[in-house]
């Protein structure tokens, strides 16, 4: 059974239309992301499936249940981390987790949360002193305190550092291998490239493309490039010959392939069969990036270097 069911979600405000009809199912234990510029419907897409707002139009479940009509039920199976937390300055961390217990039948056991999240130090701190990665973190184990099936995380990883950000995703893969299943929000390419099984890519309301990460830059139909020294003289031709390479071309002392499909696979098969090394071997191929911008006709704008917008 599919834990999410999205069919059909239309939701306007006043005129203005923000999903414009979307569909996608997530399956058991699945990180699924939603990846699209910003306005593109993304945050509404999940406020809907949360039961935080009322679609117009469309069918949805999470675990069978109606989000619009058992908002109750699905409070309980579903864990939420918005973008904003909205908590006050004053609440102190542990004070916010005992709050969210609270609303739960079976809740996490809280010290081992703070422990689990690198939070135990910071259980008596006021929210407002948290640093960002903590209250991210935070917010993590305030969506996970209910010991939920599902978690919709939104925009996790924005504004976080470098190692914040590496340290939050491995905390996803922690909750995804205890058999939640996560549905990520996310600008960032590399988030989805390095977590998610399966993405929507989301454009103006629409979904425009919903694949694997490797299956979406495929789809961008970009080419792969390798460049190497080979190790001993080695006739081009047999390399053209190869129905993955498109091209050939020396650039001083290195060769560039490109081509498509296994490109590498075939090019490092025929070396190995030549006996020649591929010295100081580097591939380019195509990323989620291309795939943006190949699907939606427009540049990805990218957060800046500490993720901010
Ligand atoms: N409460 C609201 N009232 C009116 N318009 C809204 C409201 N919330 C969102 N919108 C509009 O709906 C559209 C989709 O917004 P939404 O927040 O769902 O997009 P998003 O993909 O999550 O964007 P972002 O990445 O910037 O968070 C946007 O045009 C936005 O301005």
């Amino acid at each position: 059974m599919a834990v999410i069911e999205v069919e059909h979600l239309h939701k306007s405000y006043g005129g203005d239309i923000a999903v414009d009809d979307v569909s996608f199912t997530v399956g058991e234990g699945e990180i699924f992301g939603i990846l699209g510029p910003n306005g593109a419907g993304k945050t509404t897409t999940v406020e809907c499936l949360s039961g935080l707002r009322p679609a117009d139009r469309g069918r949805l479940r999470v675990l069978g249940l109606d989000p619009r009509t058992e908002r109750d039920a699905v409070r309980r199976v579903l864990g939420v981390q918005l973008q904003e937390s909205g908590l006050p300055d004053k609440l102190r961390v542990r004070e916010a987790l005992d709050l969210f217990a609270s609303f739960h039948p079976d809740p996490a056991d809280i010290p081992a949360l703070l422990d689990r999240l690198g939070l135990a130090a910071k259980a008596a701190a006021p929210y407002r002193t948290l640093s960002g990665g903590q209250k991210q973190r935070l917010a993590i184990a305030l969506a996970v305190v209910g010991r939920p099936r599902v978690v919709v995380l939104d925009e996790l990883t924005t504004g976080l550092d470098p190692h914040a950000r590496h340290a939050t995703w491995e905390l996803v893969e922690q909750i995804r291998a205890e058999g939640v299943t996560v549905v990520l929000v996310t600008h960032f390419m590399a988030e989805a490239e390095r977590l998610c099984d399966r993405v929507a890519l989301i454009d103006a309301g629409r979904v425009v493309a919903l694949d694997t990460p490797a299956g979406l830059a495929r789809r961008a139909g970009q080419q792969q490039r390798m460049r190497f020294r080979p190790s001993a003289p080695l006739d081009e031709d047999t390399l053209r010959a190869l129905p993955e390479v498109t091209a050939v071309t020396w650039r001083g002392p290195q060769l560039e392939v490109t081509g498509t499909g296994d490109l590498v696979v075939a090019v490092t098969s025929l070396l190995a069969r030549r006996q020649v090394i591929a010295a100081d071997l580097r591939v380019d191929q195509a990323t989620l990036d291309d795939a943006f911008i190949a699907l939606t006709g427009r540049e990805h704008p990218q957060p800046g270097p500490a993720g901010t917008r």
